[in-house]
């Protein structure tokens, strides 16, 4: 390519490369769904720890009902109870039964439950010394939960790297576990470069415009699962901006920078990381975000985004979010990708790759459609915080016509979700 840009895979793998699972810490069980476990996480008991009743009834030897019928009753004595709490210690021998809650150990002989609904009470009020009539067999094992059902002792119920769901959090607790290892959030730095920003709650002089961008980063670095860390607005001045970068890179896991990343007379964040550390790539063959400059400053990854903000975005998107999920310890898998029918021509005025902002739905006959907005200026935030996807146009030439079937990215879905 004239411009010497980097394929956007390569740039990604670059940025990979170079960030690495933060150290673990442990988080409370109810604060750990979303996450990705550190290491196994083995029960230190039998779950459950011992068999139980699936069911409100009796638990019954099966082979004493083995010729019940509605024709031929069997009959049985209740010689005992168990419910929370009680446990009962007797045997359950030939003709008897005891009465059973769900949840509750079976007792020692019985290997069946018959729930209460098909069992008729004949005498007294189903607790010791009563009667009950079985009209039906059981088999063995009917409405019982095993030991163990769920793990056995000292095996792994959550593996190094599965992401937590609140089941799992549910299930970490009867293993006995009550904080789980993860990745601690990495710590990002987030700075905005120009003289001409002002922060939002000002009113913009001539020539101002709001920070806009470490807002969108912020909250862009809290979805990827980190920590963010604003430090400011640094204006056009080498010094300026090398002292913010620098204290960012001293404190930080990650650094992200928006503007001055582009090849106007203040444009210094390329130059600035060259001086300051090395740098690996500074354009990526990508439209929005082409200006960006990836490199390390103090062994800290840093990130120089365009400063158009749509342009941060999608430049936060593909490059930022990544690292920072393999830095919280997500393995390493991108959005999804589905195909739709685009409803207009796409047109290509450059070789970049582009990713337009669309909205991805189903037409009347279900069948999935995708319409680009209108402008893809990369000034423009309502175009992306109205999209669903991003529509690929690949590196070349060529654009796609009404009706071609086009990859979108689904920026809506978690890395890895099933379509
Ligand atoms: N001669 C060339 N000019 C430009 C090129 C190029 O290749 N050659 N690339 C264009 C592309 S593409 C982009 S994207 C931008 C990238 O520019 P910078 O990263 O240097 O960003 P700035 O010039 O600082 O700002 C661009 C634009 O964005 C506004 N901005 C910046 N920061 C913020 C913020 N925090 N919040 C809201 N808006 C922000 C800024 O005011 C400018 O309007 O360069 C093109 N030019
Ligand atoms: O690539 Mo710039 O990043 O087009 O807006």
């Amino acid at each position: 390519m004239a411009e010497n840009l980097m394929v956007l895979e390569e740039a990604q793998a670059i940025v990979l490369e170079h960030v690495h699972p933060t150290p673990v810490v442990e988080v409370p069980l109810h604060l750990a769904a979303g996450l990705p476990a550190a290491a196994d996480l083995a029960t230190d008991i039998d779950l459950s720890p011992f068999a139980n009743s699936a069911m409100d009834g009796y638990a019954v030897r099966a082979c004493d009902l083995a010729d019940a019928s509605a024709d031929f009753p069997v009959e049985l004595v209740v010689i005992g109870h168990e419910a929370a709490g009680h446990v009962f210690e007797g045997a359950v021998e030939e003709g008897c039964a005891v009465r059973i809650m769900t949840g509750a150990p079976m007792p020692a002989g019985a290997d069946a439950v018959v729930k209460y609904e098909i069992v008729e009470l004949m005498e007294g009020d189903g607790n010791e010394g009563s009667t009950v009539r079985f009209t039906a067999s059981a088999q063995v094992g009917d409405n019982v939960r095993e030991a163990g059902l769920e793990a056995r002792a000292g095996e792994a119920v959550m593996h190094a790297g599965e992401v937590l769901a609140p089941a799992g959090c549910g299930l970490l607790a009867s293993a006995g576990i009550t904080a789980v290892p993860v990745h601690r959030a990495p710590v990002v730095g987030v700075l905005s470069i120009g003289t001409e920003l002002v922060a939002p709650d000002t009113v913009p002089g001539r020539g101002q415009i709001r920070d806009a961008n470490s807002s969108a980063l912020l909250a862009s670095v809290v979805a990827a699962g980190g920590e963010p860390r604003f430090y400011g607005i640094a204006g056009d001045s080498e010094d300026e901006i090398s002292n913010m970068m620098l204290a960012a890179a001293e404190e930080c896991d990650f650094v992200i920078s928006s503007g001055g990343a582009s090849a106007g007379d203040y444009d210094y964040v390329t130059r600035l990381v060259r001086r300051e550390g090395r740098v690996l790539f500074d354009r990526v063959s990508m439209r929005p975000g082409k200006a960006i400059t990836f490199g390390l400053i103090r062994n800290t990854p840093y990130l120089g985004l365009s400063g158009n903000p749509a342009a941060a975005c999608v430049g936060f998107e593909m490059l930022a979010r990544p690292a920072l999920r393999k830095m919280r310890g997500y393995a390493v898998v991108p959005r999804p990708l589905q195909y739709a029918r685009v409803a207009h021509n796409v047109r290509k005025t450059q070789a970049r790759r582009f990713y337009d902002r669309a909205v991805l739905s189903r037409d009347e006959g279900g069948e999935l459609v995708v319409v680009a907005a209108k402008s893809q200026n990369s000034a423009l935030l309502g175009t992306l915080q109205n999209a669903n996807c991003l529509l690929m146009v690949p590196d070349g030439d060529a654009g796609f016509s009404a009706g071609d079937m086009v990859p979108c990215v689904r920026i809506d879905l978690p890395e890895g979700t099933v379509l």
